[in-house]
């Protein structure tokens, strides 16, 4: 960015010296634009990564269309391109973009969005990528600027086509006004049909580019989120407590859709910052060029009824009209970001109601809870109503006004246009391209009118995202606990053990495991026994004091009732390791051994596992886990609580033999526990007391 800073500086002193010597004043405004350019770009180390890129083109275009014009007014540009001579005023334009860019990064809006946004450009793991059957591998931030550059220089180009196709309007109007037949034919065959099918072309490869980035963004961002959520444990801390980040799987599956692309093809729910982005590109493109040529074109237009003539006249009713318009559209809707925020959430909650009761649909058709659901799915669903009604009713008024004034727009340059053609200073294809061209600068500024329902489900979508990402961050980083990585036991010293809201469960607990001493813990209910456990395994984060943690893996707890994924029988018992991990044979052993040799050939079966095995047949599950796994220290949270005593026993026993080298830690009520564990713990309220047998 610093050698495009000190270039486009070089090219500011350059075009201010022509400037000054042929007392150019756009020329010199282009040196000041291009000066102010180079300083946004040496001062760009705070931008952010996505909005560098817009800064960089625009600091390029304005350097190239600058010397295209100052070698046209030297005589260089060459005679037969004549006709396609850049407009003087381009590189001006540029320039004010990139100034515009470096502002726009700073507004707190954008930074919130932009950290977001960042992360994926400046993603530096490598990718693959195609052009039919070119293949290449690469960075994914450069293919993902590459592409923005590309959509950006397209867009301006559609821009460009507007306004050849305005220009072709107002001939076309003359050609018909003047009865000129072969005009007409010649304007129809040879400069819209040529530049339509281009514009359609163009259309096409923006569709297909555009389609790819969002959903290598989508991927990419997904896939951020998902890790991050899952890291250091912060999917579970975040469950502890109600914060302020609801439904995190909506977060990750829709709103990160929704940020990018609108979470619908083409925008059908809204749009994402990849199409804001480009609209106001293409917007600004529309505004910055048609204001130009609605400025001349009325220069001399008076106002209505008087011959005082006001440069520029219709630039500034449309100036003053949009502006006008978008106070009271932002007055009327900003109620719309809170209820859409809350809409995104009593959604989900509904989802959520509705995929809870398929997993436990058994335990509500047992206790014929169905119509206790249907009155709390009806409540659910009413919250959902209600924020429905608050919508409609702030729509109402939104819809009344931009209605209304969409129907106003279209008739005010005629209102100023026709004493002039009336009067015959003007023919009719220059009323109606003024008309057009008010109709585009109109457009370009009523941007937040026309979007405005639509960027306050934006805005809903990226304080949902931002606020996610707060409470991660909070529940990564926000553990009691000093935790001690790779030590030779499990420990907690001097451990106090408390409660999300604060309260203290457990004071001052030591307590070493020794390998090869079984421990059994004991106490009642609801004393702090599992929660014990959870701050001996790391993952509880409420509390003080230090915990020591073997070496990631060495160590398992099976709880009361074990986790089973979806999925083949496989993937069920040896989870968490992936697919390969352990031989078929292995594990049909484990289960035998786990007395569930009915089991032993139901490995490639996909099901509902949780659903479809008893109780006692999912702990037994958990248990075949563990013997694959083979920890050094395996706690069982009432593990085998479901199992007769029998096979509880008999299970203890087939753990003692094949596991010699595992310390168990137990947590159980029977007393036929006993004798499988030398060490005794005792929870008492507030307290451990530790006892041993021998
Ligand atoms: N996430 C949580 N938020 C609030 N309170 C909790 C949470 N988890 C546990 N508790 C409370 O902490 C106390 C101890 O719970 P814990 O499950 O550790 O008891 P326990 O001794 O294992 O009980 P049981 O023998 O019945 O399984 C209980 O009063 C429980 O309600």
């Amino acid at each position: 960015m610093r050698l495009l800073g000190v270039a486009v500086a070089l090219f500011g002193i350059l075009s201010g010296v022509v400037g000054y010597q042929s007392s150019n004043p756009t020329l010199e405004l282009l040196a000041a634009a291009s000066l102010v350019a180079a300083y946004c770009c040496e001062r760009s180390a705070d931008v952010s990564r996505f909005l560098k890129i817009f800064l960089a083109l625009f600091t390029v275009e304005t350097i190239v269309f600058g010397l295209a014009d100052l070698s046209a007014r030297f005589g260089f540009w060459p005679k037969s391109l004549a006709d396609a001579r850049l407009p003087p005023t381009l590189a001006l334009t540029v320039a004010m973009f990139a100034i515009i860019v470096f502002v726009v990064s700073h507004v707190p809006v954008v930074r919130t969005l932009t950290r977001i946004a960042d992360r994926f450009f400046v993603a530096s793991d490598e990718t693959s990528a195609g052009l039919g059957r070119f293949r290449f591998r690469t960075l994914e931030r450069t293919l993902a600027t590459g592409m923005v550059v590309f959509l950006v220089l397209l867009n301006q180009a559609q821009v460009a086509i507007t306004v050849r196709l305005n220009f072709f309007n107002r001939d076309f109007f003359n050609a018909i006004q003047n009865h000129n037949g072969p005009e007409f034919w010649r304007m129809l065959l040879w400069v819209f049909t040529p530049w339509a099918f281009i514009y359609v072309g163009s259309l096409v490869v923006e569709y297909v580019v555009s389609s790819y980035l969002v959903i290598r963004w989508r991927r990419w961002l997904t896939q951020f989120y998902i890790s991050h959520w899952l890291s250091r444990h912060a999917h579970y801390r975040m469950s502890l407590t109600s914060g302020p980040a609801d439904n995190p799987d909506q977060r990750i599956a829709e709103d990160v859709a929704r940020f990018i692309d609108g979470g619908g093809e083409g925008g059908a729910f809204g749009y994402g910052v990849y199409n804001y982005s480009i609209m106001l590109i293409s917007t600004l493109s529309s505004l910055v060029s048609f204001a130009i040529l609605l400025w001349s074109l009325s220069a001399n237009f008076t106002f209505p009824g008087t011959n005082f003539a006001f440069p520029g006249l219709l630039f500034w009713v449309a100036l003053i009209y949009a502006a006008a318009g978008t106070l009271v559209t932002h007055l009327i809707g900003r109620p719309l970001v809170g209820i859409m925020f809350t809409r995104q959430k009593v959604e989900a909650d509904f989802r959520f109601s509705l995929a809870r009761l398929r997993e436990y649909s058994e335990q509500v058709a047992l206790l014929n809870g169905e119509k206790a659901e249907t009155i709390s799915l009806g409540a659910k669903f009413s919250a959902l109503i209600a924020n429905y009604i608050d919508m409609i009713n702030q729509r109402k008024k939104l819809t009344a006004f931009t209605g209304f004034y969409g129907q106003i727009s279209p008739i005010i340059p005629y209102i100023f246009a026709a004493p002039f053609y009336f009067a015959k200073k003007i023919e009719l294809g220059v009323m109606t391209q003024t008309a057009q061209a008010f109709g585009q600068v109109e457009g370009a500024l009523t941007f937040f009118i026309s979007y405005y329902t639509s960027l306050a489900g934006f805005r809903a979508v990226l304080d949902r995202l931002s606020s996610f990402d707060a409470v991660i961050e909070a529940a990564q980083t926000g553990q009691g606990f000093d935790i001690e990585f790779g030590a030779p036991a499990p420990a907690l010293r001097n451990a106090s053990v408390a409660l999300p809201n604060g309260a203290l469960l457990l004071k001052n607990v030591d307590l070493k495991l020794t390998p090869g001493r079984n421990l059994l813990v004991t106490g009642p209910s609801g004393v702090g026994k599992s929660t014990l456990f959870r701050a001996l395994s790391g993952v509880w984060p409420f509390g003080s004091g230090a915990v020591a943690l073997p070496e990631s893996g060495r160590m398992m707890l099976i709880p009361q009732k074990p986790y089973l994924p979806i999925g083949t029988l496989r993937e069920a018992v040896i989870y968490p390791a992936g697919s390969g991990f352990y031989d078929d044979r292995d594990i049909a052993a484990a289960l035998t051994d786990a007395r569930l040799p009915h089991l032993a050939d139901k490995l490639d079966i996909a099901d509902i596992w949780s659903q479809r095995l008893s109780g006692g047949e999912q702990q037994r599950i958990a248990i075949a886990r563990a013997l694959l796994a083979r920890p050094d220290w395996l706690l069982l949270d009432e593990a085998t609580a479901a199992l007769d005593e029998e096979t509880e026993d008999a299970i203890y026993r087939m753990l003692a033999e094949r596991l010699p080298h595992t310390t168990l830690v137990s947590i159980g009520h029977r007393s036929t526990l006993a004798a499988y564990h030398v060490d005794r713990a005792r929870v008492q309220t507030g307290a451990l007391a530790l006892s041993a047998t021998h």
